[in-house]
């Protein structure tokens, strides 16, 4: 895996947005998918609001996806194994740039079809342990009509990232401005942050 890692960090540092392709290999990235379907067809997977538990808000106009927040204690093997990868990611992001990331939190996404999320930073003005953001697509034969990019605006240009599946993006926080466009398809991903508390 540090093959993945690096190329993840390298181009973080290099562009300001790490991005792999094959973060999740196909199997992990299929099962995870699978998972994400069943807690939708059993309505287990709620409206995601803006603002942390103190002061969350739903608003349909800013963001209109879906969420399930994943957690050791839901025992699957799937998302223990995806926790294991993202254990050995956090040690070795920890080990070679000092990050001190003591811990995160994921959650399953689901944008159905015609779903936004309009442009925000992931920090929280009353909370700071956010430091990275990584979102992992689960999203097969992903085409360009289908929608649904992760739009960075950067201070110069906007880049648009491809929801394709296994890919991982990692970015700061507190700094990127991002939005997710339209999707044309239902667009499925984790999504999460790394924390330090
Ligand atoms: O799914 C994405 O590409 C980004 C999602 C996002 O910005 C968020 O959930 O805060
Ligand atoms: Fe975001």
């Amino acid at each position: 895996m540090e093959k993945i890692f690096n190329t993840l960090i390298d181009s973080f540092i290099n562009d300001k947005v790490g991005i792999a392709e094959n973060f999740l290999n196909e199997s992990l990235a299929a099962h995870l998918k699978e998972n994400l379907i069943s807690l939708f067809r059993e309505k287990l997977m709620r409206a995601a609001g803006t603002g942390n538990d103190a002061l969350i808000v739903h608003n349909k106009l800013v963001r209109s996806d879906m969420i399930y927040w994943l957690d050791r204690k839901n025992n699957n093997i799937w998302e223990n194994d995806f926790f294991d990868l993202m254990d050995s990611f956090v040690s070795y992001l920890n080990s070679s740039c000092y990050t001190g990331i003591t811990g995160y939190e994921f959650h399953y996404t689901l944008y159905e079809k015609g779903s936004f999320y309009t442009k925000h930073v992931d920090q929280f003005g009353n909370n700071a342990s956010r430091q990275y953001s990584m979102i992992m697509y689960l999203n097969t034969d992903w085409q360009k009509e289908d929608g649904g990019e992760l739009c960075i605006h950067h201070r110069d240009n906007l880049q648009n990232i491809s929801p394709v599946n296994g890919k991982s993006v990692f970015f700061k926080s507190s700094e990127l401005e991002h939005e997710v466009l339209v999707t044309n398809q239902p667009r499925m991903s984790i999504t999460g942050w790394l924390k330090m508390n």
